[in-house]
């Protein structure tokens, strides 16, 4: 079910601008790690974080790469964040220069589960909700609480009708 709620706008992301906005987080996180401005690891929160976070791995030559199992929401529906399946223990400590990536907080529900759990790494997302904010460290684009991103994994080109109709 993808329908909007009647009150939320669409924010509507081409694989192109993840694309570029993933590079823009990049390009702002380089530098930044505790290790000489290099960072450990980059851990991906799934699934919505794996896309950014190849690109952002690419982009800061960071080759070890790890993944954080997440879930929060049915479709639009909010649910308890529970962690189905978590790091490589050894690799995390407690989370010092690892480089936790999503593609956006809304209610920062998800970010502040794994921000418990390694209270020491640095989270950044793409994009950012107002009542999330607090939980990211380092995001790039911020948008209305009751705008809905739709993001390309999600949507499929399709034909529209001429905006004056067809005869
Ligand atoms: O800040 P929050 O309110 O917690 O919401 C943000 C999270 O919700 C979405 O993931 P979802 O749980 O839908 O899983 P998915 O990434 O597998 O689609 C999104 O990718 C973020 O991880
Ligand atoms: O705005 C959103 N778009 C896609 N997934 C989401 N998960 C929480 N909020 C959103
Ligand atoms: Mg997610």
């Amino acid at each position: 079910m993808t329908e909007r709620l009647p009150h939320e706008k669409g924010f509507h992301i081409s694989w192109d601008q993840i694309h570029r906005d993933s590079r823009a987080l990049a390009w702002r996180l380089d530098g930044h790690g505790p290790d000489d401005g290099a960072w450990r690891a980059i851990v991906a929160i799934t699934r919505g974080g794996m896309a950014p976070a190849m690109i952002i791995a690419r982009e800061l030559d960071v080759r070890t790469v790890d993944t954080i199992s997440v879930k929060s929401y049915n479709h639009q529906e909010q649910t308890n964040a529970v962690v189905l399946k978590a790091p490589d223990v050894d690799m995390m400590g407690d989370g010092t220069g690892i480089l936790v990536i999503d593609d956006l907080v809304d209610s920062g529900k998800t970010l502040q589960l794994v921000r418990d759990l390694y209270p020491n790494a640095h989270f950044a997302t793409v994009y950012a909700k107002p009542k999330g904010r607090p939980m990211v460290d380092t995001f790039i684009t911020e948008v209305s609480q009751d705008t809905w991103i739709f993001f390309p994994w999600d949507m499929a080109l399709q034909y529209v009708e001429p905006y004056r109709g067809t005869d």
